[in-house]
């Protein structure tokens, strides 16, 4: 999204601009003769017609839809923008107004406390003068572990926040900084012996630091059992400020070097809505309100570690700028990941649209309360430097993935039919393509997985009892719909290639869609219009950040793992097994016929199907390991696929 005044940083990609514009203007007049094929089904005659209307209305509601969702995402191409910080442009420490760092866990089991503390130490290393600002742990469990990784996260502060100063180290993640694929870095001194003495020594300090904290928890665990997290939401207020009587002058000197870093642990009662992250986000609004009172604020979830020690300087160029400045909300950063596989098998990577800062009303807080920001007014930054100035943990369990985009579909459509419709609120208070930008993000699931549901179902039952739903390959409008399949995928393949994507990162992104828009999109709807009729509460589980071996290895290597709830795994089950039977049902079909032509469209579209599915074919039939599909799932989704093709013909074709 585009806001702020052109400026010479701010540089509009031209030839992104010239293809997103043609396309967009050839691929709607595709539609538009799609539209119009569909739409004169109705004004024939209808003692002539070889198709039954019903069949016919579902796939032109859900053509329909899916060229809607199409025209409101068009904003998000219509100026591709990149904005950079020269090093010469950023502020002056003197000139930097005081900061306040917010950062948030919710769960030590879901939430390993040294990853935290991983977060918050890089958070603390900021290059930013260390008296102007405030670290704040947000802990949402009250956890005592937590609690002590803050005061052993201190204590090492107190000599990584010296050695990264010292050697200009860029990665100031320490957990990042040692680890094996941190090439760059480990390339980039000159290995003197002193900087080899210190860094051993560091890295001695952060394994203690390290255990420390892994002995604390498995004390914790054993004493404690699994009260250690189950107190989560019954525990009273914690407010620490963390510090240690400096004993020597050169701890003197230290501690006047560290940013103040406090702990809060707010209040929780199970009688009282605690509005998850949202309401972390505003205690800290008040806690830090009382100690520090800056006037600027950066919030990083617990898994999201600085990656750039000139991140907050590099927002603050934009808040220092009186052009800017006067109507400038806030500078978000794109969401990037640290661990996101070679091959994206899950399509974790987002791409085009990026996820903004409190309002109550949606689990996805950040974009309602950016939503109505931009609404009264105010003005952002997308700012995406080369490096990336945070990297966060995607989760590399597809059944984790697949709760989390849930939540995120569940919370965006809360927002699309409530009062705040971007449709209807937006357009009146801010730009159109703006309002659209927000309308795409917060209608498309409903939309989508409807469509997937009718494409993936329709065309295949019809197929099996002959009725043609699309062109016949001699017609003209043969030609309408492969083109706009066509060019569809090709508007993917070229935005995985220019994010630096590959063919087969592209062919995984859309096994990936296929995949949530069928469960995930169909549920996280579900979920906002059942909460919307009082029929179900709000929920915010955090994504589990544990990393499990056997997980990590298969997603490493490209293999989906099928370990996942049966209410994700059966849909994707019965479509697969529904297109094969339809599938084999229609080569039969043609060749007893002779007649391909008809009916060519709807058997390539089963195949498609099939081929885009394989891996859900592999894990029912071929593979013996664990991450394979069960049986069990599925025989129940055969006979689900049964009960469909039985009774379906009963509503849908007579
Ligand atoms: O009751 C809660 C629930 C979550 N959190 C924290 O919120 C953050 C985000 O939770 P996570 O499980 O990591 O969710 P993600 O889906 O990865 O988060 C994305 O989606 C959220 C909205 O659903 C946004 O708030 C996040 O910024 C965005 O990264 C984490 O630091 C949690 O500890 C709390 O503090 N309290
Ligand atoms: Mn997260």
């Amino acid at each position: 999204m585009e806001n702020s005044s052109p400026r010479k940083r701010t540089i509009p990609h031209n030839l992104f601009i010239a293809i997103n514009r043609s396309h967009a203007l050839i691929h709607g007049i595709a539609l538009a003769f799609l539209v119009y094929y569909r739409a004169s089904f109705f004004f024939q005659d209808p003692q002539t017609r070889a198709t039954p209307s019903l069949p016919w209305l579902l796939l032109f509601l859900s053509e329909l839809s899916l060229c809607f969702v199409w025209l409101i995402g068009l904003p998000f191409r219509w100026r591709p923008t990149n904005r950079a910080v020269l090093a010469e442009e950023l502020p002056r420490d003197d000139d930097l107004p005081p900061l306040d760092v917010f950062i948030f866990t919710a769960d030590p089991n879901s939430e390993p406390t040294v990853d935290v503390m991983n977060t918050v130490v890089s958070a603390m290393a900021l290059d930013y003068p260390a008296e102007k600002f405030h670290v704040y742990l947000s802990d949402d469990a009250g956890a005592s572990v937590t609690l002590h990784g803050m005061r052993e996260a201190w204590k090492f502060a107190r000599s990584w926040l010296p050695f990264c100063r010292k050697y200009g180290v860029k990665t100031r993640c320490p957990k990042a900084y040692f680890s094996a694929a941190n090439n760059d870095e480990q390339n980039h001194y000159s290995w003197s012996p002193e900087f080899i003495e210190e860094r051993d020594k560091i890295k001695e300090k952060y394994e203690m630091f390290r255990e420390s904290i892994l002995y604390y928890k498995e004390y914790d665990d054993d004493h404690l059992g699994s009260r250690s997290g189950s107190n989560s939401r019954d525990h009273q207020a914690k407010i620490e400020v963390i510090q240690e009587c400096p004993k020597t002058t050169v701890q003197k000197e230290e501690a006047h070097e560290m940013p103040l870093l406090v702990y809060v642990s707010r209040e929780k009662r199970p009688a009282h809505s605690h509005h998850f992250k949202a309401g972390a986000i505003n205690v800290l609004l008040r806690v830090s309100g009382v100690i520090s009172n800056s006037p600027y604020i950066l919030g990083l979830d617990c898994d999201m570690y600085s990656n750039d020690p000139t991140s907050a300087k590099q927002a603050m160029r934009f808040h220092l700028d009186p052009k800017i400045s006067p109507s400038l909300a806030f500078v978000i950063f794109p969401q990037k990941f640290h661990n996101i596989s070679k091959h994206d098998i899950y399509d974790s990577a987002p791409r085009f649209f990026y996820e903004v800062g409190f309002l109550y009303q949606s689990v996805v807080e950040d974009f309602l309360t950016g939503f109505t920001l931009h609404c009264k007014g105010w003005k952002s930054i997308f700012l995406n430097p080369a490096r990336p100035q945070f990297l966060g943990t995607i989760t590399t369990n597809l059944n984790e993935g697949l709760i989390q985009t849930t939540r995120w579909i569940s919370g965006s459509v809360e927002v699309g039919i409530s009062k705040f419709c971007p449709l209807i609120y937006g357009p009146l208070k801010m730009s159109l393509l703006q309002s659209m930008c927000y309308a795409e993000l917060s209608l498309y699931p409903p939309f989508w997985c409807l469509s997937s549901w009718c494409i993936a179902t329709i065309p295949q039952l019809c197929l099996l009892y002959g009725i043609p739903l699309y062109p016949e390959v001699s017609s003209s409008f043969f030609l309408v719909f492969l083109f706009v399949f066509i060019s569809s995928l090709s508007r993917q393949l070229y935005e995985v290639l220019v994010t630096g994507g590959s063919i087969r990162i592209m062919i995984n992104a859309h096994r990936a869609w296929m995949m949530k828009t069928v469960t995930c999109h169909f549920y996280g709807s579900l979920d906002a219009i059942m909460k919307k009729f009082g029929l179900r509460e709000a929920s915010f589980l955090p994504t589990n950040k544990v990393e499990d071996d056997e997980h990590v290895k298969r997603y490493q290597k490209g293999i989906f793992d099928f370990q996942i709830a049966t209410m994700f795994l059966a849909p994707l089950v019965t479509i697969v097994i529904l297109n094969m039977a339809s599938l084999f049902a229609g080569i039969i079909r043609i060749i007893i016929s002779g007649n391909w032509d008809k009916m060519f469209a709807q058997v390539f579209l089963s195949f498609y199907i099939l081929v885009i599915s394989y891996p859900i074919l592999e894990g029912m039939v071929l593979r013996k390991d664990r991450g394979q599909i069960r049986s069990s799932v599925t025989l129940r989704s055969a006979i689900l696929c049964m009960i469909f093709l039985s009774l379906g013909p009963v509503i849908l074709l007579y």
